[in-house]
């Protein structure tokens, strides 16, 4: 780092003096700053960084980060600051910070190393960015295009993906894999009679029954509006079987409370298909086919392709 001539040459002393004209000039920033010497003793920072760790500067200077933090943390930020003296220029990275009040913050860290007049590294200059607030944003983001808003359950694109990896598994594996594919019996009448919201915890009901009766390695979908995809990997036609019976009746044992007196009662229909090295469109169009069948047999039923 260049310094103005007229300013001590060097920049250690300088940045461990009492310079209130730079003080001022980084107190102005919005951003936390601090600066430590070689051996990670803070040599000063910024208002903002006082107020992001809640210590005052008086406290901060002199100190390392052993005897300002949890060993835990401190240890972290001990060794990135290691990392950038034992290989010099500009380090970035992201990671949680505590204050410590115990708060804690989502930030990007951007540190250079600076060096003396005889062009050893003697310390490093931090600067760190709050980026609590979007990396909230992103997995909210995440999870609104991973999840169905209504069910909780994968949506169907991100259902189709995961499926998609565990179908090429299957395939390369020669392992079976059983496709239940689900639809809420006259769920036209729910709507009508009850009205549309009804009908939306009705949808909630069903995915909440579904997900307490599936195994962990079950794939649950929400294919469409009252459809849904289950996968079981690894399950074979006679187990596929008996697991879509478990679906089936898990509902129709069950009934939505809407008042004091009054619940209601839905089944659904359920097609199957099985892996036999078909591809996975026709996997799915399969259990389609199968569902119909359940359909015209009276619905809560499963029918096998
Ligand atoms: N409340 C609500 N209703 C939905 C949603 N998605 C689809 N539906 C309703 O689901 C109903 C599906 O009706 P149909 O396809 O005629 O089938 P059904 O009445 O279930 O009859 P069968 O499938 O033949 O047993 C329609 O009334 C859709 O409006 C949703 O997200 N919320």
């Amino acid at each position: 780092m260049n310094m103005d001539s007229s300013l001590d040459s060097d920049l250690i002393t300088y940045l461990s003096g009492n310079n209130p004209m730079l003080q001022c000039l980084i107190d102005t920033l919005p951003v936390p700053i601090f600066y430590k010497d070689k051996v990670g003793i803070y040599l000063g920072c910024n208002r903002a960084f006082e107020d992001f760790i809640k210590i005052e500067r008086s406290q901060l200077i002199g100190n390392n980060v052993f005897q300002l933090f949890d060993r835990e943390l401190a240890e972290i930020y001990h060794s990135a600051d290691q990392a950038l003296f034992d290989n010099p220029g500009i380090q970035n990275y992201e990671g949680m910070v505590r204050s410590t009040q115990g708060d804690e913050r989502y930030v990007k860290f951007h540190k250079t190393s600076f060096e003396d007049n005889n062009n050893e590294v003697a310390g490093l200059i931090g600067i760190i960015f709050d980026i609590t607030a979007q990396k909230q944003l992103e997995s909210k983001l995440t999870e609104q295009a991973t999840y169905d808003s209504l069910t909780g359950l994968y949506n169907r694109r991100e259902g189709l993906n995961r499926v998609g990896e565990l179908y090429e598994l299957t395939r390369r594996n020669k392992m079976p894999l059983a496709v239940l594919m689900l639809d809420v019996d006259h769920f036209k009448r729910v709507n009508d009679q009850y009205g549309h919201q009804v009908g939306d915890q009705a949808l909630h009901f069903i995915a909440n029954t579904l997900r307490q009766t599936s195994r962990k390695s079950d794939v649950l979908v929400r294919y469409g509006g009252e459809e849904f995809l289950i996968f079981l990997p690894n399950v074979a036609e006679g187990d596929a079987i008996t697991f879509a019976e478990r679906y089936r009746t898990a509902l129709a044992k069950k009934a939505m409370r809407l008042s004091k007196s009054q619940r209601l009662h839905l089944t659904v229909s359920i097609g199957i298909s099985c892996y036999r090295q078909q591809t996975l469109t026709d996997l799915i169009h399969e259990a389609d086919i199968a569902l119909y069948e359940a359909k015209s047999r009276d619905r809560n039923t499963v029918c096998s392709y």
